[in-house]
């Protein structure tokens, strides 16, 4: 039977977007040192394993005092030793006695506060106090900060710098995270070749893998460069049971998914028993997407034009890769509002995602300006985008000025 290609079967962006997003999360945990956890996700909560401060530690430099011998000053008090950070003083403090003591280094026993050393004069082995001082005065408690035992981190959060050091300090040198989902790449066509590769008069370099796989990597995932397949049953095929084989937790195809008599990915999936989600969707550029499963491995099929696949990797990969990581922003809404700074036609059916400028004006929403060009062979005027314009289907013409939404794009690295 031949196939739907009418307009009418093309699935919303919103339902695609659900259907590829579905009850995805992290698959498995793994241990990872500490170096190399920022930015991953906690699969469990994580628990102090000690108290910090684990003792009464000083807050500066100066001497541990008993505040009543300061009752009546100036106060001679006589020092008896030196308390360090690592170095503790072993003995305790009696009445008309001082101890010389060093930021974060333990209070002896018998000192309830710390004189700054700036209030004191010295003479000799004789300490002259010049100010009284409240009991607890530059005392850090035991636990001021956490005590063990203390759930600190709650399972999903995605580590930050700061999170990483507080896991050092509760006495975690390794952290259960979200394994690292894995996503095979898979380009396809004859006319497609690597960079620095011989090239043939009909050929072009596979540029869309190079983006795939940078927003892998970008977004907590490990890419699997599978090369090249050509425009034939036998090298696709090839193709995907080399995913398989490198148990991919996603397998990303790049073109072939469009309608042309070599656009054959479809219906190799199939021959290795996809189970077809959805095939073409409301959407300009990226129309021809394919998603579905084979076994545990999800599959997006993206459409081969660079715009195309890159526009589906920012509104499917990017929150499949984070769903699949454990990352909680795999379900955030990738639009922020901004104004038009030009007029725009009607829209038809399909979602349009316009590369456009955008400028800051004034105190207000920033202005996206969608370029002139849109063809969505177009990655050099991808690259000078600052966002993507979202436009409804069906949205009617609108001025500049007017209200809309945009996704903002990584910004330029300099
Ligand atoms: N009769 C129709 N023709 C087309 C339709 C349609 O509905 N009816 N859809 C168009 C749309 S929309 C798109 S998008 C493209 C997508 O087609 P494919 O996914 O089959 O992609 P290819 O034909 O293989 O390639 C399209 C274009 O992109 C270049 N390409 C492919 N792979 C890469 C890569 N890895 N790096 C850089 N460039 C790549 C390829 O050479 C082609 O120029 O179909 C329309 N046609
Ligand atoms: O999805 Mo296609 O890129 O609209 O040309």
């Amino acid at each position: 039977m031949a196939e739907p290609v009418g307009a009418s079967d093309l699935l919303p962006v919103g339902e695609a977007r659900a259907r590829v997003l579905a009850n995805h999360g992290a698959r498995g945990t793994e241990h990872v040192p500490l170096a190399q956890a920022l930015g991953r996700t906690l699969t469990e909560p994580l628990i102090a394993r000690r108290t910090q401060p684990p003792f009464a530690a000083s807050a500066m430099d100066g001497f541990a005092v008993r505040t009543a011998d300061l009752a009546t000053l100036p106060a001679r008090l006589k020092m008896i030793g030196e308390s360090a950070a690592g170095h503790g003083f072993d003995g305790s403090i009696a009445p008309g006695e001082t101890v010389r003591i060093l930021t974060g280094a333990p209070v002896p026993r018998g000192a309830d506060a710390v004189l700054m050393q700036e209030d004191t004069v010295l003479d000799g082995d004789v300490v002259i106090a010049q100010r009284t001082i409240f009991a607890g005065r530059h005392i850090r408690a035991t636990g001021v900060d956490f005590s063990a035992g203390q759930s600190l981190l709650a399972a999903g959060t995605r580590l930050s710098p700061i999170n990483v050091a507080l896991a050092a300090a509760m006495g975690h040198a390794e952290v259960p995270v979200a394994r690292k989902p894995r996503v095979a790449i898979l380009a396809t066509g004859d006319e497609l070749v690597q960079p620095g590769q011989t090239i043939g008069p009909d050929q072009i370099i596979t540029s869309n893998s190079f983006a795939v796989a940078a927003f892998v990597i970008e977004n907590g995932g490990e890419p699997i460069d599978l090369g090249i397949a050509g425009d034939d049953f036998a090298s696709l095929e090839a193709g995907i049971r080399a995913a398989r084989k490198a148990q991919a937790d996603v397998l990303v195809t790049l073109g072939g998914a469009s309608v042309g008599k070599h656009d054959l990915v479809r219906s190799a999936l199939a021959n290795e028993g996809m189970e077809l989600s959805f095939w073409r969707i409301a959407m300009r550029p990226g129309k021809p997407l394919i998603h579905g499963r084979l076994g545990e491995m999800l599959i997006l099929g993206l459409p081969g034009n660079p715009a195309a696949s890159i526009v589906c990797s920012l509104l499917f990969l990017v929150p499949l890769v984070r769903a699949l990581s454990g990352d909680p922003r795999a379900a955030e809404d990738p639009t922020e509002p901004a104004i038009l700074g030009a007029p725009v036609q009607a829209n038809s059916q399909r979602e349009d995602y316009l590369r456009a400028t955008l400028t800051q004006g004034g105190t207000g929403l920033p202005a996206a300006t969608p370029f002139a060009l849109q063809d969505s062979s177009l990655l050099n005027i991808f690259a000078q985008s600052q966002c993507l314009l979202v436009r409804s289907p069906y949205a009617p013409a609108a001025e500049a000025g007017e209200s809309c939404r945009v996704i903002k794009l990584s910004p330029p690295l300099r």
